[in-house]
């Protein structure tokens, strides 16, 4: 497939409507600063750096669609690529459903990234696309665990702190950390947010509870998620790596 038929067909969702409660007081996560510039702009530059993708979609926080056109206008994007910003709901879940009602006909390859893994790479990025162009209908970015992971009977809400029962240790083996973007085959998803109605935590999951096959593929320890203070730290450390790194 050329250039520009993929081009032509890809679009991208990007969830930035949440608060940031885990990040502490303050303007929604996805306008907070990130070396000078919001981590929402961060992000969708790590989209649109794909030249698959010829829309993207940012779901704002329900009050802030304004302020987010505004800072779209005002930041350098890729011309090739055309933005679009709609207002988001309650949830992740509902806000990822939002940006999909807002796809225009035609898409066939639609990714979801969270506004609050900016840097993620472009080689990240592509390689998902690749692998949904290929025939794949769910795909999802992820890296092996570096703790062993217990399952336990969580202490009751307010109780925190206190001793946990441990229930079971999966195998680290077969298990994966989880990132975006995650790529969809378009008709697939949309089917799976209009029709699942539990609570899901990523949108492959819900693909999942429709039966439909997801697969994994490697994701990049740089598309991590700024979730708590500490993850910020880490972003402008990052950040400033691959500065250092462009000055050679
Ligand atoms: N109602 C919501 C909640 C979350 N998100 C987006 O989903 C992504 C992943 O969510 P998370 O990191 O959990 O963000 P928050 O919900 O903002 O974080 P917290 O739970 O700490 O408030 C973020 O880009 C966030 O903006 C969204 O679009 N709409
Ligand atoms: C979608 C996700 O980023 C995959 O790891 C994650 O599930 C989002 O979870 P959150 O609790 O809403 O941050």
């Amino acid at each position: 497939m050329s250039d520009s038929a993929r081009r032509s067909r890809t679009a991208v969702v990007i969830p930035a409507a949440g608060r940031g409660v885990r990040l502490g007081p303050g303007t929604p996560k996805a306008l907070r600063a990130l070396n000078g510039t919001p981590i929402l702009i961060h992000a969708v530059r790590a989209m649109a750096a794909s030249r698959a993708v010829s829309l993207v979609v940012v779901v704002a926080p329900p009050d802030g669609a304004a302020e987010v056109k505004n800072l779209l206008d005002a930041h350098a994007l890729p011309e090739r690529t055309d933005y679009l910003v709609v207002p988001g709901g309650e949830t992740r879940q509902e806000s990822v459903r939002l940006g999909l009602e807002a796809l225009p006909e035609g898409v066939t390859t639609v990714l979801v990234h969270d506004a609050a893994r900016p840097l993620v790479p472009v080689e990240t990025v592509d390689a998902v696309i690749e692998a949904v162009q290929e025939g794949a209908v769910a795909v999802v970015p992820a890296v092996p665990l570096a703790d062993t992971v217990k399952e336990v009977e969580p202490a009751a809400e307010g109780a925190g702190g206190a001793p946990e029962p441990v229930v079971a240790t999966p195998d680290r083996a077969r298990l994966r950390a989880v990132q975006t973007p995650q790529g969809f085959a378009h008709e697939t998803l949309l089917r799976a947010h209009r029709t699942v109605t539990e609570a899901v935590t990523d949108d492959a999951g819900m693909v999942e509870r429709l039966g439909e096959p997801v697969v994994v593929v490697p994701g990049h320890e740089e598309a991590f998620k700024v979730t708590r203070p500490l993850d910020l730290v880490l972003a402008e450390a990052v950040l400033a790596r691959r500065r250092a790194n462009d000055g050679f």
